[in-house]
Order: structure tokens, then C-alpha cells, then sequence
């Protein structure tokens, strides 16, 4: 195993590196980076941590080995005194590819049958944990660099996140990892942090209502659309997107004698949009109280509208031809095949739901083109933050969270697409509010609140939806199968939330 320092600001003294010792269970470990031992001696503690969060993508299929993508030492961490250390790694989690999946994502390695997703930790070490950090845990490694130290999850600690803001206010190089910060934003020192909550793919640390940071967990070469695009809208005259501040990368070894893989974007920092709401939590309070949501709707439609017609200005665009659309149609297809062998309840639906790509298919065929540009790519209620009203229609609606849906690979995410992709993701999520907040006649209010929404977009962009049926359908039938797998693999029991939205699909066919 080549023994790689590890990599510390110039103006730390480097720590002792105790030999490296036996690994303490079969988990297979490779460490091309990172001090001996290292690997070897967190690999059980995350063997059994990483499963357990939120974020960690490859839920149910056992995580066989690590291999260590980088170390950085962003505070060193002393035998004694108390004095916290802040360890941030680039781990590959090795695992057996889920069932009908054909698409690799993280850092590209795969082995025969198994892939490896590529994750960002942040770890605290200390010599034991104050009460208020227990729930934060993540165990003592045996042996290694951090022998004798309690590691723990470091957002939970004040001191740290603390620590990861000075950071990005303060351009520069630490190791691989870059921290770059807009030159026009002023980020004061000292705000209170605060970790999010949320249920949510990444993780986020807000700082005293004034910025927010987000921490991308799965991570793969390239840049993320979550800064990409509000760095490219931030340069239009678009105020829906709060505008990236400050953000930080990594940097990783050349692999072999490939090229040196693109930086991997790791986090964000963005103003806050205090006292703002969600789509999702306005909607189903609008629900309970037997109201109506169409005037917000309208509204978020404009804003929808607005937020595409400056991507279309600041980003490449293209156009759909033939051979573009039946390829748009087969991926489609390729997606609702990989879900049903995942998901056996989307079987009989099957023959059914390909006939709406079929007939986009048919249409390219025919001559139909369509423009294609850079979107949203995730947009749901959850993405949409309003800020200011009561959400009547008055305040302003902002969207937030570019970076796409999280399983499918970066290079796919940042092509241009038909901006209904994002209209069919909202369509399908005032479903998933009708279908939660269960209003008398659940139907009706969707297809109330759905056609206000595509209302305010043709009013603000000149295009309805509504008027390219079979591009909207095939679209809004791809997200339905998408949410099956999302919910069958993170949330069971919502799992008949899109499958009945698959059954109206495969039913109304025009
Ligand atoms: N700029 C912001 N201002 C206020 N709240 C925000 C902002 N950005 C994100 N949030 C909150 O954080 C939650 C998670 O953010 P999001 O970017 O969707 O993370 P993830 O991709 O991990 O799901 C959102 O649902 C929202 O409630
Ligand atoms: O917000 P994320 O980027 O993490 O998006 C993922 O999680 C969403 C759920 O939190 C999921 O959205 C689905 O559930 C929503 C209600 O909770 C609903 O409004 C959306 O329409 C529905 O797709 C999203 O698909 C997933 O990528």
C-alpha cells in the first residue's frame, strides 16, 4: 500500500503517524491516499455508520470494502487538551450493483458486478465526546493515525462548522481541496451555526439565518448543476435563485495513467431565505384548510417560467431532432425496464406505459423537433421557497436545488433537456400533495392546481405545456417510474403514491 502524507494547511505542524496495524474485520480497504492505517482503522466504524445515514444512496446491498479517494486535515487534532481535529475524507464505498441498474455513477469504478459511490465525510476526533455531540458518534478506531481519539460526525459540532465557514471566507488551496469565494460577497465571521434537519440527499449547516451551506454527500467528477447553474443565472438579471457565494472542491490524484478526473464539487454556500416556506409544507397547509392552491400555483408557474427563459439566455441550447428524440424515447424506456426489474409492481404496467414513449418516438419520426436547454431537473414543491405572503399568490417564489435527480450520472444531469421535464416533475408533485393532504375529491384539486400552473408558465414564457400532450406525458410517465424506485428504495410506505399515478397513466393513453 503506498504511503501518501496527509494533506494539511502549511501552517500546521504535522501529527506523529503511529504503524500501520492489522485490519480489525474483513471489510476490504485500499488507501492510495491518506497516512497508514488510516483506512484500515475507520473501515468497521463505517461499515456499519454510512449505512445508517440519510444520504448514503446504496441502501440494501452490504457495503464490501473502502478505498480512499483523499484525506484532509482541516484542523489537526492533539492526543490531548481537548482541542477538536476535523478530518475530510473522499471515500469510494465498494458494493454490489442493485438489480437492472445500467448506469455508473460516483466516481466510475466498477469490478465485474460491483460500483463504487464516492462520498464526502466530514469527521470530528476528539479524546471523548461532550454529552450534547453522543448522538453524533460514529466510534473509536483501533490503531491508525486516530488511535485513542472518539470520532464523531463533525456538522454536529459548532466548533467545526465554524471552522468549515472561516474556511470558505478565506480563499485558497489545503491539499486537493480548493475554496473559492465570489469576490462580491461579504461573509461576516462568527454566525451562529445550526445543521438542518430536513429530510434531505446532501447535508446542510445553516449560519445565523444568514447563509446556508450545503455539503454534497455522493459526489463524482465534474461540476455539480447545484453550483453550475445558480453561478450562471447569478450572472443574469434572474433573482429566483439565490446566488452562490462561496464553495469549495476537491482536486483528486490521477488515477493510472488515465487523465486526472475532473474536480468534484463538494459545497455551496448561499444566502438564506429566512422566514421562506417550501411548496410542499404551503400545499398541504393550504390542503387542511380546504383551500385552494391555484393562485400560488399561477405564481410558481411564472416563476418556473422566468427562471428556464434566463437558462435559455446564459446556457447552450440545442435542438431535438429524429435521432435525438428517439433517443430520448429509448432512455425512457431503458429507465422503466431497469425500475420494473427492481420494483415487480410496475410489471403489468409495462407494455402500457411504453407506448407513451412510443408515441414521442413516433412523433420525431414524423419530423417533430423541440428545443432543448439546460433545466431544473429535480423540480418538485420541496424546491420552490416562498418568501414573503401568506402564500395566497402574493410574496416570491425563488427555486432552489439544481442539482438534478441524485441517481443519475453528472454528464446525463447537465445535458440540455425539454424544459417540461421540470413542468411534468411539478405536475407530479401537486399528485404526491393531493394524494398526502387527501382533499374531498383529490383528482379535481390536482388537475385544478395543475392547470393554473401551466397557466402562469405560458403567461410568463409564451409556451403551454399543455399543448405538446405526448412530450408531457412521456415525461410525466418517466418521473412516476422514477419516484417508484425513489420510494420503494427510501420510503416504502409512499410507495403507492406514483404507482397510482402509473395505473392512471397506463390507463389514459390519448
Ligand atoms: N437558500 C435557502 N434558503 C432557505 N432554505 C433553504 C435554502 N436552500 C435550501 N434550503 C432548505 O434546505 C432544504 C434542503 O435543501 P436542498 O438543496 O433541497 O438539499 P438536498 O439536495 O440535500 O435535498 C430545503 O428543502 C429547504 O428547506
Ligand atoms: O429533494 P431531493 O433532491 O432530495 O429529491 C428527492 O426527494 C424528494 C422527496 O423528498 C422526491 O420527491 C418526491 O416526493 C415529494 C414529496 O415529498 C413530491 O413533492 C415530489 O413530487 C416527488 O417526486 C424527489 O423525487 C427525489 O429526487
Amino acid at each position: 500500500m503506498p504511503e501518501a502524507p496527509l494533506s494539511r494547511g502549511a501552517h500546521h505542524p504535522p501529527t506523529a503517524v503511529p504503524r500501520e496495524q492489522p485490519p480489525p474485520t474483513a471489510t476490504r480497504t485500499t488507501a492510495a491516499a491518506g497516512p497508514p492505517g488510516l483506512l484500515t482503522s475507520l473501515a468497521p466504524l463505517l461499515a456499519e455508520w454510512l449505512p445508517r445515514q440519510r444520504w448514503f444512496a446504496g441502501k440494501g446491498r452490504p457495503v464490501t470494502g473502502f478505498a480512499l479517494v483523499s484525506a484532509t486535515e482541516l484542523l489537526p487534532w492533539r492526543a490531548s487538551g481537548g482541542t477538536p481535529g476535523l478530518l475530510h475524507l473522499l471515500v469510494r464505498a465498494q458494493q454490489p450493483e442493485p438489480p437492472g441498474h445500467r448506469h455508473g455513477f460516483g466516481c466510475g469504478h466498477r469490478r465485474g458486478a460491483a460500483a463504487s459511490d464516492c462520498y464526502q465525510l466530514l469527521l470530528g476526533a476528539r479524546p471523548a465526546l461532550p454529552p450534547p455531540l453522543a448522538p453524533a458518534l460514529i466510534g473509536r478506531p483501533s490503531g491508525g493515525p486516530l488511535d485513542g481519539q472518539t470520532v464523531y460526525e463533525a456538522l454536529a459540532d459548532p466548533r467545526l462548522t465554524t471552522l468549515l465557514l472561516e474556511r470558505l471566507r478565506t480563499p485558497g488551496r489545503l491539499g486537493p481541496l480548493r475554496f473559492v469565494r465570489e469576490p462580491s460577497s461579504a461573509i461576516p465571521s462568527a454566525l451562529a451555526p445550526r445543521v438542518m434537519t430536513a429530510e434531505q440527499s446532501n447535508s446542510s449547516v445553516v449560519y445565523g439565518d444568514t447563509f446556508i451551506l450545503k455539503l454534497f454527500r455522493r459526489v463524482s467528477p465534474g461540476t455539480n448543476p447545484d453550483l453550475e447553474l445558480p453561478l450562471a443565472l447569478a450572472r443574469t438579471s434572474c433573482a429566483r435563485v439565490p446566488a452562490p457565494a462561496a464553495w469549495f472542491e476537491a482536486e483528486p490524484p490521477a488515477e493510472g495513467a488515465g487523465p486526472r478526473p475532473e474536480p468534484f464539487t463538494l459545497g455551496l454556500l448561499q444566502p438564506f431565505l429566512a422566514g421562506s416556506r417550501d411548496g410542499w409544507q404551503l400545499a398541504l397547509d393550504a390542503l387542511a384548510a380546504g383551500g385552494g392552491f391555484t393562485d400560488a400555483a399561477r405564481a410558481l408557474g411564472h416563476a418556473t417560467a422566468e427562471v428556464h427563459l434566463a437558462m435559455a439566455r446564459a446556457l447552450p441550447i440545442s435542438v431535438l431532432r429524429r435521432p435525438q428524440i428517439e433517443h430520448l424515447a429509448a432512455a425512457m424506456s431503458e429507465r422503466l425496464d431497469s425500475a420494473a426489474a427492481a420494483v415487480p409492481a410496475l410489471q403489468p404496467y409495462r407494455t402500457a406505459l411504453h407506448g407513451a414513449y412510443e408515441d414521442l418516438a413516433a412523433l420525431g419520426r414524423a419530423g417533430r423537433t423541440w428545443a432543448a436547454q439546460r433545466i431544473h431537473g429535480d423540480l418538485h414543491l420541496g424546491q420552490a421557497l416562498l418568501t414573503g405572503g401568506g402564500g395566497g399568490g402574493g410574496g416570491q417564489w425563488s427555486l432552489i436545488d439544481f442539482e438534478g435527480e441524485p441517481s443519475r450520472p453528472l454528464a446525463e444531469r447537465r445535458r440540455p433537456q425539454p424544459p417540461v421535464r421540470d413542468i411534468a416533475g411539478m405536475l407530479r408533485s401537486f399528485d404526491y400533495a393531493a394524494a398526502v393532504g387527501r382533499p374531498a375529491h383529490p383528482q379535481e384539486w390536482a388537475d385544478r392546481t395543475r392547470a393554473a400552473y401551466c397557466a402562469g408558465y405560458a403567461e410568463a414564457s409564451g409556451t403551454d405545456p399543455r399543448d405538446e400532450p405526448e412530450l408531457l406525458r412521456a415525461h410525466e410517465t418517466d418521473k412516476a417510474v422514477y419516484e417508484v424506485l425513489y420510494e420503494a428504495r427510501h420510503r416504502p410506505d409512499w410507495l403507492s403514491v406514483p404507482m397510482t399515478a402509473i395505473h392512471r397513466l397506463a390507463a389514459t393513453r390519448g
